[in-house]
């Protein structure tokens, strides 16, 4: 029988690596604290079970939602629960942003279903439940994104494996929403068709490199050097066109007023666009450019 639970899980934004972590298998994510969703199971009468979310403006019996959100139908129905029950989601990470709602979303569902159903699974079986709902969503997942939202460090992917760096930068990461619908699904299946030929392949051994660029300057705290990283990613991304006119737009305008660099981040276009600032003062400068820019919402992180 089912019994009431609750979880919640934060998000994420990749740092370097989208899309060449799927060939590769190596990047860098920062787990966004401040972003979060947590999900409610609670039993209810009858013989239908429902998911209600109103940020997403969804309320529905969960056996309608297959097409629009296969992972969460999956994993909603993948268990025999024996009793009909109410899925409630409360969530500040803004959807399809490349901010991993889909990922903490899967994540926070696969471990309120162990509480509610005393599924006993490792955190392994979780993690794996939840990639498996993140490919049904996205097409093919690397694992990063589940990899991140578990974590409270920034994570070094490599080929599955995670390695913690408790350092921090002594920086500041602006995060900006460009309001625009990132679309991971379609980004991956254009950068795969991509990858077919050799310029695409060396696009994608490019962003590897400064991958590992990037984890050398974070740990020697070089940031200016980092900067001009997330410029040239953000060059190779544009060739690969994931990218979109008003990121490139945010971007210019976050250079123009301070940044050491910007990139954008996650699946790209549309999302969002990360910047790296020296000092708080220059990030506060840098967020309120981005937004009277037109960003959405922006948001800072000390790292
Ligand atoms: C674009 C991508 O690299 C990141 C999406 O947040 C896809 C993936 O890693 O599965």
């Amino acid at each position: 029988m089912l019994k009431s639970a609750t979880a919640t899980t934060h998000g994420k934004a990749i740092l370097i690596g989208e899309h060449s972590v799927v060939y590769d298998k190596t990047a860098l994510a920062l787990p966004i604290q401040n972003l979060n969703v947590t999900v409610r199971l609670t039993p209810i009468n009858g013989n239908t079970s429902y998911i209600k979310s109103a940020n997403i403006n969804l309320d529905a019996p969960i056996s309608t939602i297959e097409a629009k959100h296969p992972g969460l139908f999956y994993l909603l129905t993948h268990f025999e629960s024996h009793q009909a029950f109410e899925a409630t989601y409360i969530s500040n990470i803004p959807t399809e942003r490349g901010l991993g709602s889909s990922a903490a979303t899967s994540l926070a569902t696969i471990k309120a279903l162990n509480d509610a159903l005393a599924l006993e699974l490792s955190f392994d079986e979780q993690t794996a439940y939840a990639n498996h709902a993140e490919e049904l969503n996205h097409g093919s997942a690397s694992g990063l994104d589940i990899a991140t939202v578990c974590r409270d460090r920034l994570v070094y992917f490599d080929h599955g494996h995670c390695e913690f760096i408790n350092q921090t930068l002594g920086a500041h990461l602006v995060i900006a929403d460009s309001g625009v619908l990132g679309n991971t699904k379609k980004a991956v299946s254009l950068v795969k068709q991509q990858y077919q030929s050799s310029i695409g392949k060396a696009y994608i051994d490019d962003l590897t490199q400064l991958v590992k660029q990037t984890k050398a300057l974070w740990q020697k705290q070089d940031i200016k050097k980092l900067g001009i990283v997330f410029n040239k990613a953000q060059t190779v991304l544009s060739q690969l066109q994931v990218s979109h006119p008003i990121i490139d737009q945010l971007i210019h305008t976050a250079n123009v007023h301070g940044s050491l660099g910007s990139k954008l981040s996650g699946g790209g276009l549309g999302g969002i666009v990360i910047s790296l600032a020296e000092n708080g003062q220059t990030a506060e400068k840098i967020s309120q450019a981005l937004r009277l820019a037109g960003a959405k919402n922006t948001w800072i992180e000390e790292i």
